[in-house]
């Protein structure tokens, strides 16, 4: 069983590199893809300096789910793990959690939720769990999406709502001590709301694409 990683970055230089040592350390990922999706910062060049790791740049920003597939696009595997780049307190016992009850078959989809990281970030994910980008997927289920490469931010959701529609099975998983960083955070208060309601808005406009005749 062939089992990868890919990170969708945007603009992302701080903390990219904390995710990339732990996913350094467990052998079983055979290939990590990071792909840089248009970011204006040194997010390649931190990523350049982990020569184990396959850096995919994307000229121009296409979005979470753009990101996604161009990883996707580039590589062979029967297990893929989605971590954000933005993580904080990342552990190998997390990234086992998330692969464990895929690899062993008890399910097609696992989705790991923030427990006893920072109280906004744990709330978030208990309200809306389905939006974590924290997931180990087999590979037949993301081919099965819809116009993922379109998708961005709906990319959860969408891969949510196919395994929801076929009735496969899905396993949460508790990440004790995770946390990421927030839009606020990253840009301020006025630019990261800005960002939290055109991420929001990303997830509608898929939802009503998908769900209109085509
Ligand atoms: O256009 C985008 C927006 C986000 N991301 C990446 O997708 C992940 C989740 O995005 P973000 O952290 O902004 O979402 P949040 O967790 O704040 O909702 C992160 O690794 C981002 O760098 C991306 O590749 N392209
Ligand atoms: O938890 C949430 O409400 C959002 C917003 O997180 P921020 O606190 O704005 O960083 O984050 C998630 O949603 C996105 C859409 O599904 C995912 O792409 C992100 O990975 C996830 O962190």
């Amino acid at each position: 069983m062939r089992i990868i990683a890919i990170i969708p970055a945007y603009n992302e230089e701080k903390t990219i590199g904390g995710v990339l040592e732990v996913l350094g350390q467990v052998p079983r990922i055979e290939e990590v893809i990071v792909v840089n999706d248009g970011s204006t910062d040194q997010t390649a060049q931190v990523v350049a300096q982990y020569s184990a790791v396959t850096l995919v740049n994307l000229d121009e920003n296409r979005g979470k789910g753009g990101a996604i597939q161009a990883g996707l696009d580039r590589s062979r595997a029967d297990v893929v793990l989605f971590l954000d780049a933005d993580l904080i307190g990342l552990r190998t016992d997390h990234v086992e959690q998330l692969l464990d009850p895929v690899t062993n078959n008890d399910t097609v989809m696992s989705i790991g939720l923030f427990e006893n990281g920072r109280v906004a970030t744990d709330l978030a994910q208990k309200v809306a769990p389905y939006l974590s980008g924290q997931r180990a997927v087999r590979r037949d289920v993301l081919e099965a999406v819809d116009d993922l490469d379109i998708s961005r931010f709906g990319v959860e959701v969408a891969i949510t709502r196919l395994v929801e529609a076929r009735n496969l099975p899905v396993r949460e998983v508790f990440l004790d001590d995770l946390t990421h960083v927030t839009k606020e955070e990253k840009l301020g208060v006025f630019k990261g709301f800005a960002a939290r309601m055109k991420m929001y808005w990303e997830i509608v406009r898929y939802y009503a694409r998908i769900d209109s005749p085509k």
